[in-house]
């Protein structure tokens, strides 16, 4: 069968009991008229051999709405040709035999309002383990405003969190402490306060610094919080260090926020293996508690790496900013791990537009009206150093935390030194660019310049100037004939 085609539906027969097709069923509808209000998914799907792509996008229509292999009578004691998903096109992937792109809608009334867990129970409930598909992956959705509308989203948001910290016009820098476990309370602090008072703006516990008995979490956020406020009053900026409150309970995890607020923290930290109700319950509390909330987006590449088969991250950082984060580790591009520039540019503006525009060689697929709710920032993290500094603000702009775990810490004069490296650099950068000078070229000379003057830089440019990590990206786009590079 060819794309796009009819499926005859014989309405005699529909309702009597047996095996149907699910394009018999009513799944499949390529007049569907899309509505404002409907929720839709674009999924790439791979067929089993010889099983039709129209009666493979139908069964997921169905079974990511109201199907199930068999007719059920009792369809008809529901609206059920409103409540029956509608898979209304399907294009083969560019390049890619054997997969195809297929467009779902969903009617509004499917979701309950304000509730991840619910949207994602329906979307990717089923459909990923389905018998006649080699591989499904959720590659792009369209949130109508109707449904945005019933989520609060980042409890602070871009423009508060710049007032909240009085800091503007450049990008915000970081560094995850390192090494990722083992270090003493008192260690780790000292590593908090040197970094701070070098000149970064935040610190931040690595995803897997919970309360182990190396340092349990109180020590932690004592020692920390020393360093902050340490390193606050004797540079007179405002600080913070992203306390990892991600516990076994809910309730341990708000006690670890409680405690966060209790010493004066201006920001806590989760991982996204918390869970979705996880996520949407302390956002919440961060709402209530005037806290800027960091997401580490801790084993999502388990699902989000491989093109063929998961879910994209595009749809992760969309579910995320409605369900109300601040920050959201979204890539480098051009650092250690997984990141093609072009797509790694379309999570950012998922993260940081009020109307995002359908970009296909970013990978997104429909316009997203964002209906106001607050604007994300993007956190570059993974692998990068001041030698790529023109790079990374040519690739994000102003509106990003830049993290430099080891190249900061690592740094050969010490971990001040390695800050103070990573400051100057991004100030010359940042003034470079203001002046109008074309800093993805002369990047490297703008940086060497600024190193004359700076003995940190110097030395941080002699380490890791030359440090790249030149892989194959695998989750690129189909609508680019060319990788693109970083
Ligand atoms: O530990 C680090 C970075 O350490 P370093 O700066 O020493 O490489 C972060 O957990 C990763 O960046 C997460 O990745 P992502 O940000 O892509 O989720
Ligand atoms: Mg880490």
């Amino acid at each position: 069968m060819g794309a796009n085609e009819h499926v005859a539906i014989d309405t005699k027969k529909r309702y009597q009991a047996g095996v149907l097709k699910y394009a018999q069923m009513g799944y499949w509808d390529p007049d569907y008229e899309v509505k404002d209000t409907d929720v839709l998914a674009v999924f790439r799907i791979t067929p089993q051999e010889g099983v039709d792509p129209i009666e493979a996008a139908a069964a997921v229509a169905g079974e990511s709405s109201t199907a199930t292999w068999t007719v059920v009578w009792t369809d008809r004691l529901t609206a059920c040709d409103k409540y029956r998903a509608k898979a209304y096109r399907i294009d083969p992937v560019p390049g890619q035999a054997g997969q195809y792109f297929c467009q779902v809608a969903y009617d509004l009334d499917l979701f309950e309002e304000g509730s991840i867990a619910n949207l994602t129970a329906s979307i990717i409930g089923n459909v990923f383990s389905f018998k006649p598909l080699l591989a499904c992956r959720l590659e792009d959705m369209r949130l109508p405003v109707a449904y945005v509308k019933t989520f609060r989203g980042p409890p602070t948001g871009i423009v508060v969190e710049r007032e909240r910290l009085d800091k503007f016009g450049r990008p915000l820098l970081g560094a995850t402490m390192k090494p990722k476990l083992g270090l003493s309370g008192k260690n780790y602090g000292r590593v908090v306060y040197e970094a701070l008072t070098g000149g970064l703006d935040f610190t931040k516990d690595d995803e897997n610094i919970n309360s182990q008995n190396f340092m349990h979490w109180r020590d932690r956020f004592l020692y920390c919080m020393e360093g902050v406020n340490q390193a606050a009053a004797q540079t007179g900026e405002i600080k913070g260090h992203y306390l990892n409150i991600t516990a076994g309970t809910m309730e341990e995890m708000v006690k670890r926020a409680e405690f966060a607020r209790d010493l004066g923290s201006c920001i806590v930290m989760v991982d996204l293996i918390v869970g979705w109700t996880a996520i949407q319950s302390i956002s919440h509390w961060c709402r209530e508690n005037d806290m800027i909330l960091h997401m580490h987006r801790a084993g999502h590449g388990t699902y989000t790496r491989q093109k063929n088969h998961g879910v994209s991250f595009r749809v992760i950082a969309k579910w995320l900013r409605l369900a109300g984060v601040d920050h959201l580790h979204a890539g480098t591009a051009v650092g250690k791990l997984e990141g093609d520039p072009m797509t790694v540019q379309g999570f950012y503006n998922v993260c940081r537009d009020t109307v995002t525009r359908q970009d296909l060689p970013r990978g997104l697929f429909f316009d997203q009206d964002w209906a106001g709710i607050k604007r994300v920032m993007p956190v570059a993290s993974g692998g990068i150093h001041a030698g790529q500094m023109h790079q990374l603000l040519d690739l994000f702009g102003d509106e990003v935390v830049l993290q430099f775990g080891g190249g900061t810490i690592g740094h050969p004069m010490g971990i001040q030194a390695g800050a103070q490296a990573n400051r100057v650099a991004l100030e010359a950068m940042v003034l470079a660019r203001n002046e109008g000078r074309d800093i993805v070229n002369e990047g490297p000379d703008i940086l060497k310049a600024a190193a004359e003057h700076c003995r940190p830089l110097r030395a941080a440019l002699d380490t890791w100037g030359e440090v790249t990590f030149d892989y194959t990206s695998t989750d690129t786009s189909d609508f680019v004939a060319t990788p693109t590079a970083a």
